[in-house]
């Protein structure tokens, strides 16, 4: 993965600064480097706290972010089985050509798992499509709703930003615990107030969509006294690499906590063993 990840020891956004695509931040990348940082600085007593559940964010495109390190197909089979093995929820993502979603929920069959699926934000009618697609092998499923302006995605499909009256008809069709990924602002807020899904995650697409955003480890803090009082359960991702990241993530009130890139360099090197090693190195 030399021509994307680096492999840089702490992956906190400079190593890929402005790669997107590829495995970095957008632009100058500060928005993947504050969420990093964010974590490190904000301050939250985690005596006794243990560690939050944890999941694999869902990632899609090795040939156009990874650098072909594997076919897709094997790549997903290795961090669904990875995801199996170490215990942890696998969740899979959604992009275009159709196979990056193919690819994710062939993983969860033959791994014999269920997952979580995040359909990208497509008109209704083709994210209706594709919760019938996902639906046998998830026990959540929902949307990301901040990709529409993802610069992996620009002129190939027509993406767009999401209305109260588009989410609460995607709930109502949805089978199984509906989750909206991408919360970041007081209008998200807002809008997810009127929607009210099963599970909400706290995201900033791991500073791919834009530039130069408040770390998310402050927008978590701001952001999850309300979000509690109507989802279930609340999420997190973006820049959580240590033990105490994770347990600042739960302190605060986070359910469930996503990693993405460390995951990806991690199954790069070992396989269907990456996601098995990374944590059991993180303890
Ligand atoms: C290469 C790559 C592909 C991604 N693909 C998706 C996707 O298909 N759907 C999605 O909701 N998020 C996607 N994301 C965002 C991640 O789910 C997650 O929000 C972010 O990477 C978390 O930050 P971290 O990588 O700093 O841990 C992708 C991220 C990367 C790095």
């Amino acid at each position: 993965m030399h021509k994307s990840c680096r492999g840089c020891s702490v992956c906190n956004g400079y190593g890929c600064r402005g790669e997107v695509p590829g495995m970095g931040g957008k632009g100058q990348a500060l928005t993947f480097i504050n969420n990093f940082k964010s974590w490190n600085e904000i301050e939250v007593d985690i005596s006794g706290v243990d560690l939050p559940l944890l999941g694999i964010a869902p990632m899609t495109g090795v040939g156009q972010n990874m650098g072909n390190v594997y076919p897709e197909s094997v790549f997903h089979n290795y961090m669904v089985s990875g995801a199996k093995k170490a215990g942890i929820m696998p969740c899979i993502g959604d992009g275009t050509p159709d196979f990056k979603l193919q690819s994710g929920i062939k993983a969860l069959k033959d791994n014999n798992i269920t997952g979580t699926a995040f359909i990208k934000p497509y008109p209704n009618n083709i994210i209706l499509e594709r919760f019938k697609m996902v639906e046998p092998y998830v026990d959540i499923m929902g949307v990301d709703i901040d990709s529409y302006r993802i610069p992996t995605m620009e002129g190939l499909v027509s993406l767009e930003q999401k209305s109260e009256e588009q989410l609460l008809e995607l709930k109502e069709a949805c089978n199984k615990r509906f989750i909206v990924k991408g919360i970041q602002s007081q209008n998200d807020l807002e809008l997810m107030i009127k929607v009210k899904p099963d599970i909400v995650v706290v995201s900033n697409h791991g500073g791919r969509v834009f530039d130069n955003g408040e770390g998310i480890a402050y927008r978590f803090k701001e952001l999850i006294p309300e979000l509690k009082k109507i989802a279930n359960e609340v999420w997190v991702d973006g820049g959580l690499r240590t033990i105490s990241h994770l347990k600042k993530a739960k302190a605060l009130g986070a359910y469930r906590v996503l990693i993405g890139r460390p995951l990806i360099k991690a199954t790069a090197v070992f396989k269907e063993d990456g996601v098995p090693y990374w944590l059991k190195q993180l303890k």
